[in-house]
């Protein structure tokens, strides 16, 4: 059977996707009540929180969460402040494609497993490629929306360089979709923001929908 794509195109005012505030680091729980709060999780699927085997679980998930929503203690936009300007007149795109992802679904903190892909269209200064993987991670180790971590990506990367455009393009597995609720595996769900030409202009769309292979069933 065919995967069922559900295709959602942000055109929403920025407004509507409100960055994230991370907390102070003050106004956070300490560690230790992390991982009591883990343990009242253990004990209320009906397991033991004592018994040997699960005796370090609560520590082990708490430092996993330390990875996988270490994006609150980074800035994307500092990442990107080191550009570089001799492209000798370099004026076409740069795409980064096939970026894969893992982030966290704000609705049930299950992972959402996908792959982005990342242009833009210089205006005189270029940044170092691993940069745009970065910006991509950093908002991916977040609890997201799918639309939102698909504008934020999009918006420093315009904020910052100041390109003539940016576009964004996600494609991911939700697992909350494929391994609960509507228990529906094989589906994909794709989001694109695209900002400045890449909006404007359909050939630099079309262009860069081409070189992400868009249309081409994988
Ligand atoms: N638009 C959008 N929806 C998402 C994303 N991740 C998860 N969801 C959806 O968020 C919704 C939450 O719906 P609720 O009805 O509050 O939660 P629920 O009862 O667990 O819903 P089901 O998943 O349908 O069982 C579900 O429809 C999810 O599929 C995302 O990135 N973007
Ligand atoms: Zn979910």
């Amino acid at each position: 059977m065919a995967p069922l794509d559900a295709y959602a195109e942000s055109t929403a005012p920025d407004s509507s996707l409100a960055p994230d505030s991370p907390l102070d680091t003050s106004d956070r729980p300490g560690r230790r009540e992390a991982e009591h709060a883990i343990r009242t999780l253990i004990a209320y699927i009906g397991e033991d929180p004592a018994r040997e085997g699960l005796m370090d679980t609560p520590a082990r998930v708490v430092r996993s969460y330390d990875e996988y929503f270490g994006g609150y203690n980074e800035d994307p936009a500092a990442i990107l402040e080191r550009t570089f300007e001799e492209i000798d007149g370099y004026d076409e795109m740069v795409v980064l494609r096939d970026i894969e992802f893992v982030s966290h679904c704000e609705h049930h903190m299950v992972p959402i497993i996908g792959r982005a892909h990342v242009g833009y269209l210089p205006r005189r200064r270029v940044v170092g490629i691993s940069k745009l993987a970065r910006v991509v991670e950093i908002f991916a180790r977040r609890l997201q929306i799918q639309e939102r971590l698909t504008a934020q990506i999009a918006n420093t990367l315009s904020d910052v360089l100041e390109p003539f455009g940016v576009g964004v393009v996600l494609e991911s597995e939700h697992q909350c979709m494929t391994t609960r609720g509507i228990q529906k595996p094989g589906t994909s769900m794709v989001t694109s923001r695209m900002i400045g030409s890449f909006r404007e202009d359909r050939a630099t769309r079309q262009e860069f929908e081409a070189m992400i292979g868009l249309h081409r069933r994988r």
